[in-house]
Formats: C-alpha cells, structure tokens, sequence
C-alpha cells in the first residue's frame, strides 16, 4: 500500500516517520518543490526502518505518485510566532491550487488528507480544487482537530490520573482560536467526567478547567513561541488518519470535511467526529451537544464561513 505526501518540511517529513514507526502502508513517496530537501528526509527516514517496520521510503515527483491509496498534503508555508492560521491563507490557498490537481492527475483514486493550516479552510479549497477535476465528496477531508483532540485528552489523562486512551472528548469547530472542546461529553473509562471526579475525590473547579481550555487552545501558539513549529503532535496524528484510511478501519475521529450546512452556516469545513475509513469520510455524526457548545460550535462555523468569503474577494490592491 502506497502512500504519498506532499510538502516533505516539518510535518510531512514527521508524519512519514510515524508512519514507519507504527509499521503503516508499505511505501511512501515524498514531494517536494525542494526536491533535494525530499531526498534528504526520505535517505534519514529509511535509516530507520531496520529498527522499526518494513517499508521503502524515497522521494520523487508527481508522477511517483501514481497507485497512491492515500496522499498527505503537508506543502506551504507555517505561522511565524504571534501569526493565526487564518493569516497563511492566500499564501496555501496558492500553493493547493497547483498542488491538488497535480496529485490527482497521477492519483485520481487516492484519497487526500489535508495537514496544511488554516486545515479547515485548505480542506474546504482542496476539495473544490479536486471536484473540479472529477473527484467525489468525502475523498478529500482533513486532520481538522484531530491533534486538538490528542492534547484534550492529554491533559484530561493528567487531571484524572488516567492513561489518556481511556478518556474520551472530543474538540470540534475550527483548528484554531474558536475551537469548541465539548467538556459536557467527555467521559473516563465510561463514566461522565462529573461522576469520575466525584468518585475520586477530585476538584474540577472553573480555574482547572479554564486552565485546560487554555493549555488546549494555545498549544500551537505555545509550542511555535519556544521551538518554532509543532510536528511531533499532528505527524503521529496523520499516520492514525491514514492508517484508518489503508485498513478501512472505519475510526471515529475529529477530521474536517466540507457540509452543506452547520447549524445553519451554509457550504462550510469544521470538524466533527466522522467516520473515517478506505474511501475517506464515510459518516457525520451529531453530538448531542448542550445549548453553550452549540452556540460555540455556530460561531465557529461562521469564522471559517467569513474566512471563505473573504478569500473569494479579490485581493486588496497594495497601491
Ligand atoms: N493541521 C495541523 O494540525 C497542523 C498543521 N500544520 C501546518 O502544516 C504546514 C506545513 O508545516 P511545516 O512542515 O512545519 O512547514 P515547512 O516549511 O517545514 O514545510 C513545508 C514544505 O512545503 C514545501 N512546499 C511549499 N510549496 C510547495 C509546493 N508548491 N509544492 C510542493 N511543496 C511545497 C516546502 O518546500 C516545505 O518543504 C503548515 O501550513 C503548518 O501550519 C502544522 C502543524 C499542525
Ligand atoms: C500549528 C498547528 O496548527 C498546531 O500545532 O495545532
């Protein structure tokens, strides 16, 4: 099984060792304009495969890409320390528009998986950029708050005293400043985090939650202050995506995909648990979210709606 990824900086190069690390697919090419920057990463990436899983790893052009069952779209550029990810955006935008048809010329059957930020709007860009060449909805989707999700659960693991497999909680809406971490739904080895805590004793009071709320929310900002980009998170990240992808393993996870309608925002890509296997996005699920999670979750829509909209307005004169 052939996977692909394009853009082969930080986190393509991350994602392609995790995928060797977890033993995923059986060959991955990278892409990159930088083509001596792929080589680089694809000969220090396959120094490790006899310490860990079988695949062959090697650097190549589009073309190379051909028979790819998946392909990771990591290309563009990263937020400087203070910068949203909204503010990349008609820097990727460009970039997409003459990375995805080029992938889906030699792949027209992979499906494709968004990593580059702002994720929510490049997904919502890719897929029509690849519905404009022929490919079917639910083919192109992206990492959306997967990652938010892994560092929810993170830090709900620490509080609790549990290994963070075992807790449960989903962050939705936006990759970014208005993402909505759905704290009435988070459960602890299937008990409501409310009647864990009480359990074990344990104060959840509004600080310790609006500390995690924090700590989940500024991650990015955070990480990208002390060393200058994240990879670690979003690369293991990726390899889960696509080995739900290769194994169609039919996973729940917090991915981004475009939808007609989001509590009443038209046209719009966030992220909600979906289920994600071989031909991509198969399912959306509904959350039974309470009154203030759904009022979160709106405005959020509406940020990447207006994010949108403002990207099809033509591009203010510098004159
Ligand atoms: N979705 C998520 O949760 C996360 C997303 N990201 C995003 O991932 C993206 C990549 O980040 P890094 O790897 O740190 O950046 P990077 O600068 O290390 O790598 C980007 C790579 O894209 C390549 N590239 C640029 N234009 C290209 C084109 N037209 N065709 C092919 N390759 C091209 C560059 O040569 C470079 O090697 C950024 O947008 C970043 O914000 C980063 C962390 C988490
Ligand atoms: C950079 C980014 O999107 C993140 O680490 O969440």
């Amino acid at each position: 099984m052939k996977v692909g990824i394009v853009g082969s900086g930080l986190v393509g190069s991350t994602a392609a060792y995790a995928l060797v690390m977890r033993g995923v697919g059986r060959e991955i090419v990278l892409v990159d304009k930088n083509e001596a920057r792929a080589a680089a990463e694809a000969d220090d990436i396959r120094h490790a495969v006899p310490f860990a899983h079988a695949l062959e790893v090697r650097s190549g052009g589009y073309a190379d890409l051909t028979g790819c069952r998946a392909v990771v779209l990591c290309a563009g550029v990263g937020q400087k320390p203070g910068e949203s990810r909204l503010q990349l955006l008609r820097r990727n935008a460009a970039v997409f528009r003459e990375v995805v048809p080029a992938v889906l010329r030699h792949a027209p059957d992979a499906v494709i998986i968004v990593a580059t930020n702002p994720v929510d709007v490049m997904t919502h860009l890719a897929a029509r950029f690849a519905a404009d060449v022929g490919a079917p909805p639910g083919r192109v989707f992206g990492s959306g708050t997967t990652l938010d999700t892994a560092r929810f659960r993170t830090l709900l693991g620490a509080f609790c005293g549990v290994d963070s497999h075992h807790v449960h909680g989903h962050v939705i809406g936006e990759h970014g400043d208005s993402e909505v971490l759905t704290w009435s739904l988070v459960s602890v080895g299937g008990m409501s985090l409310d009647a864990f805590v009480e359990l074990r004793g344990l104060d959840l009071s509004e600080l310790a939650r609006a500390t995690i709320d924090e700590k989940v929310r500024r991650a990015a900002y955070t990480i990208i202050g002390g060393k200058g980009a994240t990879y670690y998170g979003i690369g293991c990240a990726l390899a889960r995506i696509v080995d739900a992808v290769l194994h169609d393993q039919r996973s729940i996870l917090t991915v981004c995909a475009p939808a007609p309608d989001v509590l009443g925002v038209k046209d719009v890509t966030v992220s909600l648990p979906r289920l994600v296997g071989g031909a991509g996005v198969l399912e959306t699920f509904p959350l039974p979210l309470n009154a203030t999670e759904q009022a979160q979750l709106r405005t959020s829509a509406r940020v990447i709606r207006d994010a949108l909209d403002e990207l099809d307005r033509p591009e203010p004169n510098p004159g």
